[in-house]
């Protein structure tokens, strides 16, 4: 019902405070206006003066506001906080997405992701505003109400005592038929999320298969269930708010009939026995508020459990090993027996990687569709974090992983499709470097062989692209990319991830013919399938399996039978532009 991490959000424990002794204060106006209500009526079934009502009357009015006024108070305490908790939770949530990447995106989808960081945080808002409020109130006003009430007659205080937990166990019972609903339904909405942001974004696939109205077929089931889920969920929230009203009515009925023979027998008198009869749906009310908004607080405990999980995913530590760093000509990174595998994997992507690279070169990294090729550039990226800590060392420097700030400031990865801002080709282009000149722009832009296609724009560099915007082609996205790396001269170091995979001979060709200058005077990573790209690297990596097979210049590979001149002869087709 409440999730107990919820303590722990700063500035809350005084709030409570402060809402409890606005509760007891509450507690103390029903009191005092059920009181005065009685003497007002007894007064007036006794015949008395009108004067001697008016004063009981008025203490009635004053109490009856002040009542009403505190749960006004109640809800001004808690807003500002609930206001600035969930303001703050949606600034955590981004943040821990920026540090933890686009793992966490994939693991959890996209759509999901989205609906979280929007929707799910203004559930949990509804949330914290309700459930603090609510379950305090059911902790104390029916208690001060029944001390009171033993006080005035202890036989109907034992009743509504004993029919208290009775209830309490009742709305146990239907809470957790509606919570396995809500947790159906809040799954039915991740998938339905995801669902939509997945076609959305397999669109073209689809229409080129024809699949796009069977697809629209498929989202539409997804959301029907959805429908469906949310639907029993209600139900069963109704059918328990309809219970819950009629036991409490009920109960109140007893309270009268009991009072009714008291009465008869002369064993209370009236006044006790109205103001009993008049507190009795107050004992209740803090209860039947609860159902009532049970439902909305089960699809905002989802949602605030949903957000705390990825907020509690441990960040990689240690970020900051590595202090003042420059790749230059005497730098060195030594790989040494490097294993690596992926959560939830069984056996390692990567085993026992070791090499050493010092100063500007060029290595090539090559193997077959599977082999580790991707894994271990992320590996350098410091996207990902290796088996055991100590295996890595830059200049000597033994390390824990490659997420170093100061390895990642010296550092560009270029990767098959460069991910494109929805910004200016300007902003897209100096992104490394926000603060980089017009005309320094304009020169990276003709070094990445830019310019031609810059002038065909309609407002030049200054042409929007990225989602939403103009499209560009794989080729016109790499050389975005380029142009970024030549805009940024002080990183040195250049991982590139099969950046012509999807681009055809062409327009690898002339991409190729701009990129060149690029690598000199730099470390650069080229993990690639196309054979061609090793006559231009000075030393080269195989891999096969995850494994490291073969290491060494091109020249000292090819002199010899093993997988690298294999690997050559099976991809002997590739070779278009050797
Ligand atoms: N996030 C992941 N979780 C689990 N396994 C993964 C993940 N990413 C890749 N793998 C697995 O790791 C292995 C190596 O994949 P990787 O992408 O590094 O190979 P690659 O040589 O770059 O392949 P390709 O040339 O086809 O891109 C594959 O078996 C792949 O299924």
């Amino acid at each position: 019902m409440i999730d107990r991490r919820l303590f722990d959000f700063p500035g809350i424990k005084p709030r409570v405070v402060m809402i409890a002794v606005l509760m007891l204060i509450q507690s103390l106006m029903i009191i005092i206006q059920a009181r005065a209500l009685s003497v007002a009526v007894v007064g007036l079934w006794n015949q008395q003066a009108l004067a001697t009502i008016v004063v009981p009357t008025a203490i009635f009015a004053v109490s009856f506001m002040c009542r009403h006024a505190i749960t006004v108070a109640q809800n001004r305490v808690f807003y500002p906080f609930v206001e600035k908790t969930t303001g703050d939770m949606r600034e955590r949530l981004m943040t821990k997405l920026f540090r933890l990447g686009p793992s966490i995106v994939e693991k959890t989808g996209t759509g999901n992701m989205v609906t979280m960081a929007l929707e799910g945080i203004d559930k949990v808002q509804t949330y914290l505003m309700l459930i603090i409020i609510k379950i305090m109130d059911m902790g104390i006003t029916p208690w001060v109400i029944l001390i009171y009430i033993a006080f005035l007659q202890w036989k109907e205080a034992i009743f509504l005592l004993i029919i208290y937990p009775v209830i309490i166990l009742f709305m146990i019972i239907l809470g957790l038929a509606a919570q396995s609903k809500a947790d159906r339904q809040y799954e039915g909405y991740t998938r339905l999320s995801n669902n939509f942001v997945d076609t959305l974004r397999g669109l073209g696939t689809l229409k080129q298969l024809g699949l796009s109205k069977k697809y629209a077929g498929n989202v539409y089931q997804v959301s029907e269930d959805y429908r469906k889920e949310t639907m029993s969920t209600l139900r069963i929230a109704m059918t328990s708010t309809f219970a819950l009203d009629f036991f409490t009515t009920l109960s109140v009925a007893v309270v009268a009939v009991f009072l009714g023979f008291d009465l008869m027998d002369g064993k209370i008198l009236l006044l006790p026995a109205l103001t009993i009869l008049t507190l009795a749906p107050d004992y209740f009310l803090p209860v039947r508020n609860f159902a009532n908004d049970y439902h909305a607080t089960l699809n905002g405990k989802n949602a605030l459990q949903a957000v705390l999980d990825v907020l509690e995913v441990p960040e990689t530590k240690d970020r900051d090993e590595l202090k003042t760093f420059t790749w230059d000509e005497n730098a060195s990174i030594k790989f040494d027996d490097v294993s690596l595998t992926y959560d939830e994997a069984k056996k390692p992507t990567l085993s026992h990687i070791s090499f050493d690279v010092h100063g500007f070169r060029k290595v090539g990294i090559i193997g077959a569709s599977g082999s580790g090729k991707s894994t271990l550039i992320n590996l350098i990226g410091g996207f990902l974090t290796p088996d055991k800590p100590d295996h890595i060392s830059l200049n000597g420097q033994k390390l824990p992983h490659l997420s170093q700030e100061q390895w990642q400031f010296n550092s560009i990865y270029i990767p098959q499709s460069p991910y494109l801002f929805h910004a200016t080709l300007r902003e897209n282009v100096s992104f490394y470097q926000p603060h980089a000149t017009l005309q320094t722009v304009e020169t990276a832009c003709e070094k990445a062989g830019l310019t031609d296609w810059i002038k065909t724009l309609p407002d030049g560099l200054e042409t929007m692209i990225g989602e939403g915007s103009r499209g560009v082609s794989g080729g016109q996205a790499q050389r975005i990319a380029l142009a970024r790396a030549f805009l940024d001269d002080k990183r040195r170091v250049l991982l590139f991830d099969e950046p012509t995979a999807h681009l055809d001979i062409e327009t690898e060709a002339a991409l190729k013919e701009d990129m060149l200058p690029l690598l000199d005077n730099r470390l650069v990573f080229f993990a690639t399938h196309r054979l061609h790209w090793i006559n231009q690297m000075d030393y080269v990596l195989v891999m096969d399996h995850g494994k490291l097979v073969e290491q060494g210049t091109p020249a000292e590979l090819a002199a010899h039978e093993g997988p690298y001149t294999r690997l050559r002869a099976e991809m002997g087709g590739l070779h278009a532009l050797d």
